[in-house]
């Protein structure tokens, strides 16, 4: 049996939620045509429990499937806001976005801990093979109305691997129902799934390929971080380097239990939910999308051809769980997951070039395209650069790093601002970046297509549209900060301010 620890088995996952009252389990019949993402996208907007539909119409025998809506959005109370991420990672309810990330980090210059092969799992329950797949049949849900089919893929792990054997790549990547055997979904450039792929190309045969969905939370992390696992620049794969499962082991300190595929080489979570396996083709294509995404929107009719899977084999537990992201506007996976955790990633590129960058986020408030890098002032006077070349050298490092793919802008701050506090950014932003003198703006950088004002603005879809705007204000590249905030903490005595947080119950305020 697999490790049974929420962090390291989805099923002991969801049942930690209903221990934490953060899981409402909807027993009425309830369609997996818009209603079940109608539901989530309103727990999404409302940040409350995730719903965990067990009756769903249309589920197949064996439990095929059951559905749990926003399994990493927030929870409503400020002091455990990051409750249900943390929980990926076993960290306690109360963690910050910060102990989060700082925690995915700690694997970067911790040894990797490979994981571990078993002869079977929780995952082998039922095999399902050949003509007894029937994809259609599934009660897979149609998310948006306006999207270009059914999409079971928002929160699975596409496991590939490199031709030569070297490198396991994780990585989550939307798919929808293509026909009874296959999925079609997006495939880009310079993601690792990407990268795979036109190494089978060149191989000339079609990728051994498999999807997990409901994986270890603390794996899943990992699939939607853009880890170095080859060269710093993120180049296409060559030498043997670290892969997400090894990743995984360093900062959960254990190793991961695989089992082997049925029907190819490739080996997944021992106690995985539900696995697809099959093939990513390296020539067939399909229409796909459009897609309510990451920004917010869906555009109809906005149908463009990717690569098609082709699924050989289904294996599953008993009455499995399909992990779903509703995802578009805030706040779902791919603002907390996306955006966080390119922000650590961001911030660990430019701590390895030297930059004194203390901390990073990338604001809900921005839909994440914006990462807010956080500069040591102390280190940053030592320097002894100037504006301009700041973001000359960050702009030229984060842009043409497959890290800084997803954003837009960057907005480099002082170490009075809290990066995790959307206020604090936007008071920087507005009040110490000087439109036209203080940003510098890339065009000659890969653009990320998914921005509404990329794939449907005035320039080119795929490419520019990028700025590092400098919140810094030119006293702190010099004699350091030459202003007070005018607020509580920073224009009062401390001992007024002790004596005014002393009485605050006593004049009749509420608790702060
Ligand atoms: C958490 C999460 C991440 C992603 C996505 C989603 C979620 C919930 C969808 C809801 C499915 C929406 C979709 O936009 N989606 C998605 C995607 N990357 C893509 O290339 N294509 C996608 O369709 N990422 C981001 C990638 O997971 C990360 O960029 C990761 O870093 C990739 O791994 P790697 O290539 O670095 O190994
Ligand atoms: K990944
Ligand atoms: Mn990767």
């Amino acid at each position: 049996m697999s490790p049974t620890s929420p962090h390291m088995n989805f099923r002991s996952f969801v049942e930690a939620l209903r221990q934490d009252g953060d899981l409402v389990s909807i027993h009425r019949q309830v369609d997996p045509h818009l209603e079940a993402a109608a539901i989530t996208r309103l727990v999404y907007e409302h940040d409350l429990p995730a719903p965990l539909f067990e009756n769903l119409k249309g589920a197949q025998k064996h439990g095929m499937f059951r559905i749990l809506g926003a399994p990493a959005a927030l929870r409503k109370d400020p002091a455990t806001r990051y409750g249900r991420l943390a929980r990926h990672l076993a960290l306690p309810p109360t963690a910050s976005m910060k102990n989060i990330l700082d925690k995915m980090l700690s694997a970067a210059d911790q040894a990797p801990i490979a994981p571990t092969i078993v002869p079977t799992g929780e995952c082998k329950e039922n095999i399902i093979e050949g003509d007894q797949i029937h994809l259609e049949q599934l009660p897979a849900p149609f998310i948006h109305k306006d999207d270009g089919g059914k999409y079971i893929q928002t929160y699975g792990m596409h496991v590939v691997q490199s031709p030569d054997g070297k490198w396991t790549n994780w990585s989550i990547a939307r798919a929808m129902i293509k026909d009874d055997k296959h999925l079609v979904g997006l495939v880009i450039e310079p993601q690792h799934i990407w990268q795979i792929h036109q190494l089978w190309k060149k191989e000339g045969r079609d990728c051994p390929w498999a999807l997990c969905f409901g994986v270890p939370p603390a794996a899943i992390m990992a699939a939607s971080m853009p880890i170095r696992t080859y060269d710093p620049a993120g180049n296409v794969a060559g030498a043997d380097g670290v892969s997400e499962a090894s990743y995984v082991g360093s900062y959960t300190g254990e190793s991961l239990q695989l089992v082997k595929c049925e029907t190819n080489n490739l080996h997944v979570p021992a106690s995985t939910e539900i696995v697809f396996e099959g093939t990513l083709s390296i020539t067939e294509r399909a229409p796909e999308g459009p897609f309510g995404e990451m920004h917010g929107y869906v555009f109809p009719g906005d149908t463009h051809d990717w690569p098609v899977y082709n699924v050989d084999c289904i294996t599953h537990r008993d009455d499995a769980i399909l992990p779903m992201s509703a995802c578009g506007r805030l706040t779902d996976e791919t603002h907390t997951l996306i955006g966080a955790l390119a922000a650590a990633e961001i911030a660990n590129v430019c701590r390895q070039a030297g930059l004194p960058v203390k901390d990073s986020f990338s604001p809900f408030e921005s839909q994440v395209t914006w990462v807010a890098l956080q500069f040591d002032d102390a280190k940053l006077r030592a320097m002894k650069t100037n504006s301009q070349e700041l973001r000359e050298k960050v702009g030229n490092l984060v842009f043409n790093h497959k890290s800084g793919y997803t954003i837009h802008r960057l907005v480099l701050v002082g170490d009075d601002i809290d990066v995790y506090d959307g206020k604090d950014i936007m008071w920087a932003f507005s009040t110490r970046c000087r439109p036209g003198m203080d940003e510098t703006f890339f065009e000659d950088v890969k653009g990320f297509p998914l921005v509404p004002y990329m794939s449907h603005g005035n320039g080119s879809p795929v490419k520019g549209g990028k700025v590092v705007s400098d919140a810094l204000m030119p006293s702190e590249y010099t004699t350091g900060r030459d202003w007070v905030a005018a607020d509580f903490d920073n224009s009062y005595p401390e001992e007024l301010k002790n004596q005014v947080l002393a009485q605050w119950e006593n004049d009749g305020f509420a608790p702060l």
